[in-house]
């Protein structure tokens, strides 16, 4: 039987803003991940995806702040443990998390190795010097990184190299799930390739079971996930398999995504390249009814009025008020415009 390694419902979070304002950027968010599955979080700047990762791992600070709903943990409501439980039991140990840009806040006065020495200090005490050495260098070699590595300063790493580095600190005590926010953003498509193949090792070797991997850039997940969640405004609009939501994209805004990236992957084809027109609604003051319906050429009036619940079809969920068959007609009648299709 499997199990859910995360388990989320309901969840909302929100920013208090230095002007009093709250900016609602999860919103209502519900989805489970199973032992050894992997999930890919896609959608536009600002939608919430990085706000939706910090609030799984618990990290409510001012400005950000828990409104509601729960986030279970290999079982565990998180919410109902204090902050050093959640850092003792939790995190490192269950979930690990690589925030954006990670690779850039190593502190450079520090060579590779005291970075995990440091983890150990924590978790595993009763290891020595020496120990802690020969652990970090096996893994580093399985892992195909040079242990070289370990006796270098951040800075004397190239940038891809910097990120898989990060990617090996963080795994190094086997958590079960690995959330991982814009790990290929900035890097060249070399290094992003890199990075693809060292998440896919720590699968295959069992260092990690679970990975949930974020990204705006929707086809590169094809690569690395079995299903995918498109956000837009705080809410989950699409969820389905990587092939689903790549190649036969339901929701309006799952298939304008499509259509707007720049450089298709392999296996790929892109048809005519389109952005989408418009913006997305403020978040301190979100409209009634589908939040995608302003940028949407197929909302009518019940779109922006009526509230738009999330509906299943097809092993899949979408929210939307159009049932899948008139959305294919629709796509169907406007075939060239920006899809996707297999090679
Ligand atoms: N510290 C903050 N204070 C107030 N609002 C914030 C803060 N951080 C993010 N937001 C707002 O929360 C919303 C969601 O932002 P978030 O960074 O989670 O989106 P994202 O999808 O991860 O975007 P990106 O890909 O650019 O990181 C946005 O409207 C953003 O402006």
């Amino acid at each position: 039987m499997s199990t859910n390694i995360l388990e989320v419902k309901g969840l909302k979070t929100y920013y208090r803003t230095r002007l009093k304002e709250n900016v609602y950027a999860v919103d209502g968010v519900d989805f489970v991940l199973e032992d050894g599955k992997t999930l890919g979080i896609a959608g536009e700047s600002g939608s919430g995806k990085s706000t939706l990762a910090l609030s799984l791992m618990g990290f409510y600070f001012p400005p950000l702040h828990y409104k509601s709903g729960s986030i279970h943990i290999n079982g565990t409501d998180i919410m109902k443990l204090s902050k050093n439980q959640l850092r003792s039991q939790i995190l490192g140990r269950e979930i690990a998390y690589i925030p954006q840009a990670a690779m850039n806040a190593l502190n450079p006065t520090l060579k590779i190795i005291r970075f995990i020495e440091d983890i150990m200090k924590v978790h595993k005490p009763e290891l020595s010097k020496k120990q802690v050495w020969d652990m970090a260098a096996e893994r580093f070699q399985t892992l195909n990184l040079s242990t070289k590595v370990l006796t270098s300063y951040p800075n004397e790493l190239s940038g891809g190299m910097k990120q898989r580095t990060v990617i090996a600190i963080s795994t190094i005590l086997n958590p079960k799930v690995l959330i991982a926010d814009e790990p290929t953003s900035a890097l060249d498509v070399t290094s992003q390739k890199a990075v693809i193949k060292l998440m896919k090792d720590l699968l295959d070797k069992q260092f990690i079971r679970s990975l949930v991997f974020i990204t705006h850039e929707l086809p590169l997940l094809y690569h690395v996930t079995d299903e995918i969640v498109v956000m837009y405004a705080g809410e989950i609009v699409e969820r389905g398999t990587a092939h689903q939501m790549i190649f036969d994209p339901i929701h309006p805004y799952t298939k304008k995504l499509m259509g707007s990236i720049i450089v298709p992957e392999e296996g790929m084809k892109g048809h005519k390249l389109e952005a989408i027109p418009g913006a997305p609604p403020n978040l301190k003051k979100v409209p009634p009814g589908c939040r995608f319906a302003d940028r949407c050429s197929y909302a009518t009036k019940d779109c922006k009025e009526g509230k738009v619940e999330s509906r299943t079809a097809e092993g899949r969920l979408y929210r939307c008020i159009f049932d899948t068959q008139t959305l294919r007609e629709w796509y169907r009648k406007e075939q060239g415009d920006g899809g996707v299709v297999a090679q």
